[in-house]
């Protein structure tokens, strides 16, 4: 387990510290049984220990989803937005970077565009690793 300080808005002031921490892969797969349970969706990573007798889904999914990457049999179930809601309450930091999937098939094309300048439009693609991170980005002019 690791813990990284980072600066949640950027702004000077403004309150915006955070601390994420990062588990690796291995580390999760230990918490596969009834007593405690963890499992990953979208790189990040959810105690859902005490959850297991609330699941409308019932506790058998979650048990074989247990220590493991459940981001697609989260997806195929199709959970609503509530459901994505209650994620937050069981977040207990994100996956390593050195274990996140490679995602060379995910690229985003990021556009920007400067309309006070007639001439500024930039295009590139950017891989994304996993959301909640800040990026800044410099006016071109
Ligand atoms: C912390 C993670 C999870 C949360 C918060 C969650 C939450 C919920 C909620 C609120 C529902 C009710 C329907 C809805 O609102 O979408 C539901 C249903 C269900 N969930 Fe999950 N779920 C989680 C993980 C999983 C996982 C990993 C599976 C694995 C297959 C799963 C399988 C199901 C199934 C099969 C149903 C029943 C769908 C139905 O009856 O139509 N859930 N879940």
């Amino acid at each position: 387990m690791a813990t990284v300080e980072g600066t949640g808005s950027g702004e000077k002031g403004q309150g915006g510290e955070t601390s994420v921490t990062y588990y690796r892969l291995e580390e999760v797969a230990k918490h596969n049984s009834v007593k405690e349970l963890w499992l990953v969706i979208h790189g990040r990573v959810y105690d859902v220990t005490r959850f297991l007798d609330e699941h409308p889904g019932g506790e058998e999914v979650l048990l074989e989803q247990a220590g493991v990457d459940a981001s697609e049999s989260f997806e195929d179930v199709g959970h609503s937005s509530d459901a994505r809601e209650m994620l937050k309450q069981y977040y207990i930091g994100d996956i390593h970077p050195n274990d996140l999937k490679s995602q060379s098939g995910s690229k985003l094309l990021v556009i920007l565009d400067f309309p006070h300048c007639g001439r500024c439009s930039l295009r590139f693609p950017v891989s994304l690793l996993h959301s909640g991170k800040q990026i800044l980005l410099r006016r071109p002019c």
